[in-house]
């Protein structure tokens, strides 16, 4: 994608991961966004994932990076927003099905489950594939709706 602002979260258990891909951003071009956190200090995934919703849903940022030692709690609680739609992404299939059929603007990593080259080019997946629309666009519509 053409350079955007991407916003970056994780908590201590997806610091370092998170410092490579905000690096790898930079280089390509992207205006980051960090919300944190910024050490391995123990912190609560929770107050990070909600960070990057409200980036989201400002439109402060067009997509996010979320990193937690297993990509799951940070990705449900930024999830809890409507106009958000985080994928946990374990190799660059789940990077690419998240936008072609879901339209993720958002995607998620577990430091401790994903190797950081897997974890790499995963995310230059996520950025460069396109949704697909079609068949995808009333079921991804359908996903905002209040429950
Ligand atoms: O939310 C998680 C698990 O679903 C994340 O992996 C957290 O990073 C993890 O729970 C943190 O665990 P820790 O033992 O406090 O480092």
């Amino acid at each position: 994608m053409a350079a955007a602002t991407i916003a970056v979260a994780s908590d201590h258990a997806g610091f370092d991961l998170k410092e490579v891909l905000k690096r790898d951003l930079e280089a390509a071009g992207h205006d980051v966004l960090d919300l944190g956190t910024n050490s391995n200090s123990s912190v609560d995934y929770p107050d990070f994932g909600q960070a990057m919703a409200e980036a989201i849903a400002s439109g402060k940022a067009s997509r996010g990076v979320l990193v937690c030692g297993s990509g799951i709690g940070i990705s449900i609680a930024a999830n809890r927003n409507p106009k958000v739609r985080a994928a946990l992404a374990h190799d660059v299939v789940s990077a690419r099905l998240s936008r072609e059929h879901n339209d993720a603007n958002v995607v998620a990593f577990g430091q401790r489950l994903i190797d950081v080259e897997t974890a790499r080019e995963a995310l230059k997946v996520f950025l460069s594939t396109p949704f697909e629309g079609g068949r995808h666009a009333a079921r991804v519509a359908k996903l905002s709706k209040e429950m």
